[in-house]
C-alpha cells in the first residue's frame, strides 16, 4: 500500500456520475465542488433539468443545495465524453444493463467505480465483477463505508473507503473526493469491502424490526454484534480478509446503517416488524433498499456452503416464508446453545495481517 500515491500524478478533471438518485448526485456534488467537470447521468429528463438549472434534486434530495456546476442529462454520450473517472451509482437489479448501455464510450483508461452496495441475483456476482466482465477498463474499484447519502451532501464530516488491487485507481478516486468533510482511506480488499456494504443491509432490516417492537438498545447491540460476526464469517469463508470487517466498510458501515431511520433498509424492516407487508413497505419506501434481494441471495448461499448464519436465515423466514418477527426472535434466543462462540481472530494472525492489509489513509494533497 505504499504506492498508493506513486501512479497518480494529477486529480481526474472530467468526472461521470451514472444514476440520478441520492448517492450520485451526493458524489456528484463533492466532484464538482473540487473543482471537477462533473456530469451526471440519469433516464429522467425533468430530474436533470432541475439538476442543472436549479441545481436542487427534490425527488431524492429534497432541500439540498447541490453544487451549481453539475450537468445532467439524459444523454449517455455526451457525459461520458472524455470521462477520466466514472462512479456508477445505479441498484444491483439494473447495474448490469446500465454499464452495458455505457460500455460503447468506455475505454481501458478510465478509473470505473462502483458506489452500489448489492449483488446480481442471477449470478451472486458483486458489482465490481460486473465491471470488470463488461468492460476493458484496468483500473476497477468500489467505494464503500458508512455514508448516508443526505448527510453526506449536507456536508456532515464523513469517511469511506475506496478498494481496488490497482493503486492508480484507489489514488484517483481519492484525489478526487477527498474534502474537508469527506475522508477517503484505501484498501486493496475489493472483496471485503463490497462484500460489506452488501451484506450490512440484512442486518439493518432485522434492527429496524426490532426497534417497531419495541425493543430498545440491548437488543440492537446484540443484533449488531453478532450481526458483525455472522457477515465477517460468510465474506472471509468466500475470500474477504477479517479486518475488512473491523473498518469502515465493515463494523463502521453496519454501525450507520442500522443506527439511523435514514437507511431505507433499517425503514424497510421497521414498516415490517409494524405488520406491514414486504410489498407494501417495498412500495411505501419508492426507493431502493438492497437488503430485501441480499438476504435472500445471502440464505441461498449459506445454505449452498454450509456457513452458519442464523440472523440471515431468520431475517429470510420473516421476509419471504411469513414467520413473524416476534416468533423469528424467539426461535433465535432459544436455539441450541453448543454454538455460540463468540468470534475470535488469532492474535498471530491479526498482528501479521494488521498492517499489509487494513485500510489506510494518506492524504491526497500532500
Ligand atoms: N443512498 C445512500 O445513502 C447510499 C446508497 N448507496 C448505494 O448506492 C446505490 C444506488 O443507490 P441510491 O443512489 O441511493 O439509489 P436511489 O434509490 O436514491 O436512486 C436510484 C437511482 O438509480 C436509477 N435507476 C434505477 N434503475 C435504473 C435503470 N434501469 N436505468 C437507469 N437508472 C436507473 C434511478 O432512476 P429513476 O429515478 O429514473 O428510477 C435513480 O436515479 C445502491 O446500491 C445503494 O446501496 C451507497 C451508499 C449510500
Ligand atoms: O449504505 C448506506 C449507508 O452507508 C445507506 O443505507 P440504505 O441503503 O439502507 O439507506
Amino acid at each position: 500500500m505504499t504506492d498508493t500515491y506513486d501512479s497518480v500524478t494529477r486529480t481526474p478533471e472530467r468526472i461521470a456520475v451514472l444514476g440520478g438518485g441520492s448517492f450520485g448526485t451526493s458524489l456528484a456534488s463533492i466532484a464538482a465542488t473540487k473543482g471537477a467537470r462533473v456530469r451526471q447521468w440519469m433516464r429522467d429528463d425533468a430530474l436533470a433539468r432541475e439538476i442543472t438549472e436549479q441545481h436542487h434534486n427534490s425527488r431524492y434530495l429534497p432541500g439540498i443545495e447541490l453544487n451549481p456546476t453539475i450537468k445532467a442529462n439524459t444523454d449517455m454520450a455526451w457525459v461520458l465524453e472524455d470521462a477520466e473517472l466514472v462512479l456508477i451509482a445505479i441498484p444491483s437489479a439494473s447495474f448490469r444493463a446500465v454499464v452495458r448501455m455505457a460500455r460503447p464510450w468506455l475505454n481501458e483508461h478510465q478509473v470505473l467505480l462502483s458506489t452500489t452496495k448489492g449483488i446480481e441475483e442471477s449470478t451472486f456476482s458483486l458489482m465490481s465483477d460486473i465491471v470488470r466482465e463488461e468492460t476493458d477498463s484496468t483500473h476497477v474499484g468500489v467505494l464503500s463505508g458508512p455514508n448516508l447519502a443526505s448527510e453526506l451532501a449536507a456536508g456532515h464530516l464523513t469517511a469511506t473507503v475506496v478498494a481496488s488491487d490497482d493503486p492508480f485507481t484507489r489514488a484517483s478516486a481519492q484525489a478526487c473526493l477527498s474534502c474537508d468533510y469527506f475522508r477517503v482511506y484505501a484498501s486493496n480488499d475489493r472483496y471485503g469491502v463490497e462484500l460489506g456494504g452488501a451484506l450490512k443491509n440484512i442486518y439493518a432490516i432485522g434492527v429496524g424490526m426490532a426497534a417497531a417492537l419495541g425493543m430498545g438498545a440491548n437488543t440492537k447491540s446484540m443484533i449488531m454484534t453478532r450481526a458483525l460476526a455472522e457477515m465477517s464469517r460468510f465474506a472471509v469463508s468466500l475470500g474477504a480478509s477479517p479486518l475488512t470487517f473491523l473498518g469502515l466498510a465493515g463494523v463502521g458501515d453496519l454501525i450507520v446503517t442500522c443506527s439511523s431511520e435514514l437507511s431505507r433498509n433499517y425503514r424497510i424492516g421497521y414498516a415490517v416488524g409494524e405488520g406491514r407487508t414486504l410489498d407494501d413497505a417495498i412500495e411505501t419506501l419508492g426507493q431502493v433498499a438492497e437488503g430485501v434481494n441480499t438476504v435472500r441471495l445471502v440464505h441461498q448461499r449459506a445454505s449452498q456452503e454450509g456457513i452458519y448464519m442464523p440472523l440471515a436465515d431468520g431475517l429470510y423466514r420473516v421476509l419471504f416464508e411469513g414467520v413473524s418477527p416476534q416468533d423469528m426472535g424467539l426461535t433465535l434466543m432459544r436455539s441450541d446453545h453448543s454454538s455460540d462462540v463468540e468470534f475470535t481472530l488469532s492474535r498471530q494472525d491479526a498482528q501479521r495481517d494488521h498492517h499489509s492489509l487494513y485500510e489506510t489513509n494518506q492524504d491526497p494533497r500532500t
